[in-house]
């Protein structure tokens, strides 16, 4: 094995009184990609937060090479050639791509020089970003903000390089182009570590795994061998998973009077042509297709924040589009949307009152919001059920680990009792575990009377919640996936064009 280039020892984190982290080990190897898997709340950010110099442990050594270091801040680790790609994409909306990848702790000025702009040309591309690096950030998809946070860290050649859930909104192929760089870096050296809760792109990307569990390291059996994915369940959980997802019983659709549905036809807007869609009450219906496909736009339209030029929709309440976000929830519209930041949760209040908080856009199932002793109870009813780590319902979300505060976005929705469920990407970033609790939940919330879009970057998502999947490409369905039809390989060829029929 390599030199150490990076080590910590007994690392120790408290907020409040939850102990985060209870003295954590970890060896970072020279060219080595180390693994680091865990449940959503194991302390696995906290720990690269501290190891990056934007938080400091209470306790503990950090060592880079054979000195002790402390970092201070996220500039002292910089300068020390740590670079940190974190999971809350920490990126300015209002500046273009060239100025993001620019402003790097200890950089002044907004303007890129010349030979830094031909850099990040080359890098962007690489990573399969294809937007003029002039291009304002708020523009972009969120699969674009985490390439760009990837390449700004790749700009400053670290020698050590942490990944925080990099590939969390990416698609397959995007995903094998950053693999195929973080080869080639470790080729040169560079140590890296690899955050993910895709397990089998932790086992096929790393050198070495390690798990945490309620901040502490759990050795896993398999010492020096290859883990294999129910090894590192068991060690993740505590307990072997009883999360054995079997695909849902797929319904055929019906469009039988008297039963809900939506329907869209004709409907032409920038970037999208859809001649016609429906879909009845109790279905799940996937929407797949690569980034810029249309899927995000049509979401967008039926919740009221976009409009189209032409074309009619019909939602499964009976009310027609809506042309506005209260419209739309009025209308029995729920939009979860992909990006943690916009949740729409109100981060300085508490669980419950997030939770209870659509009860108030008069989704309720009682009408009114519920005494706080209810809604606390509520909350923790649902929180419980899809396994949020919390000390209590009272706590603000800011407080909660990012997939954690994903779950309750999640809890949130299940407190209303929308007609149409709009699902963009809602397991991103959360762990195995609750997972296969939302793929029960999307089921079970389709038995009623609801009518369920759903988007995911993971296509073994559709598999297991669908019951059939329109793949979108260039703004138009080109392709309809069920039965035998309805597998990851023929998903991911499909959205690729590769077997594409029009539909
Ligand atoms: N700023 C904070 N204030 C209070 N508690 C916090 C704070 N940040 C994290 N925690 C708590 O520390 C624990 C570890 O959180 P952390 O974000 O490190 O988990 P994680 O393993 O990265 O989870 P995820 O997979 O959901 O991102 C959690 O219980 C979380 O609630």
């Amino acid at each position: 094995m390599n030199d150490i280039v990076y080590s910590a020892r007994n690392i120790t984190k408290r907020f409040g009184p939850q102990l985060a982290l209870q003295g954590i080990d970890l060896d970072l190897h020279e060219g080595e990609i180390l693994g680091i898997v865990g449940a959503n709340g194991a302390g696995k950010s906290t720990l690269m937060k501290i190891l990056s110099g934007a938080l400091q442990a209470d306790d503990g050594e950090l060592r880079l090479g054979d000195n002790v270091h402390h970092m201070g801040s996220m500039l002292e680790a910089w300068q020390a050639g740590v670079a940190f790609v974190s999971q809350e994409l920490n990126l300015f909306p209002p500046l273009s791509v060239a100025e993001n990848l620019w402003l790097v702790p200890g950089r002044t000025g907004l303007t890129p020089t010349r030979e830094f702009l031909t850099a990040a040309r080359v890098q962007t591309e690489r990573l399969g970003l294809k937007v003029p690096l002039s291009t304002p950030l708020a523009s972009l998809s969120l699969a674009d903000h985490q390439l760009v946070e990837i390449a700004r860290a790749l700009l400053q050649q670290p020698r050590v390089l942490i990944l925080d859930e990099p590939t969390s909104a990416l698609h397959a192929s995007e995903v094998g182009r950053l693999h195929e760089i973080l080869r080639g870096l470790r080729e040169s050296g560079v140590a890296m570590i690899y955050i993910s809760h895709f397990l089998e792109e932790v086992l096929e990307i790393a050198d070495n795994v390690v798990v945490i569990r309620d901040g502490m390291n759990v050795p896993l059996e398999s010492r020096g061998k290859r883990p294999t994915i129910p090894e590192i369940v068991t060690a993740m959980l505590g307990r072997a998973s009883d999360a054995v997802h079997e695909p849902p019983a797929r319904k055929t659709s019906t469009a039988a009077n008297g039963v809900r549905k939506l329907g869209i036809e004709n409907l032409r807007a920038p970037g999208l042509s859809i001649d016609s869609l429906v879909a009845t009450q109790g279905e799940v219906v996937g929407l797949a297709g690569l980034a810029g496909s249309g899927v995000e736009t049509v979401f967008e339209i039926l919740f009221g924040v976009a409009t189209p030029a032409s074309g009619v929709i019909r939602l499964p309440s009976g009310a027609r589009q809506a042309h506005n976000r209260p419209q739309a929830v009025a209308s029995g519209v729920a939009y979860f949307p992909s990006d943690r930041k916009h949740l729409g949760l109100t981060l300085d209040q508490s669980i419950h009152e997030n939770v209870s908080a659509v009860r108030s856009l008069s989704l309720g199932r009682d009408g009114p919001v519920p005494k706080v002793a209810r809604q606390r109870q509520i909350a923790e009813e649902r929180c419980a059920q899809i396994g949020v780590k919390m000390q209590s319902v009272d706590q603000p979300v800011s407080s909660l680990s990012g997939g954690n505060q994903q779950k309750v976005v999640f809890a949130r929705w299940l407190e209303a009792n929308p007609s149409l469920l709009l699902l963009d990407d809602p397991m991103r970033g959360v762990d195995i575990n609750a997972k296969q609790e939302m793929y029960r939940i999307i089921r079970d919330l389709a038995e009623g009377d609801r009518v369920i879009l759903f988007y995911s970057t993971d296509p073994g998502d559709y598999v297991a919640t669908t019951d059939r999947v329109l793949v979108f490409n260039d703004g138009r369905i080109i392709d309809e996936l069920s039965g035998e039809r309805l597998n990851e390989h023929e998903l991911v060829a499909s959205m690729n064009g590769e077997t594409a029929q029009t539909a």
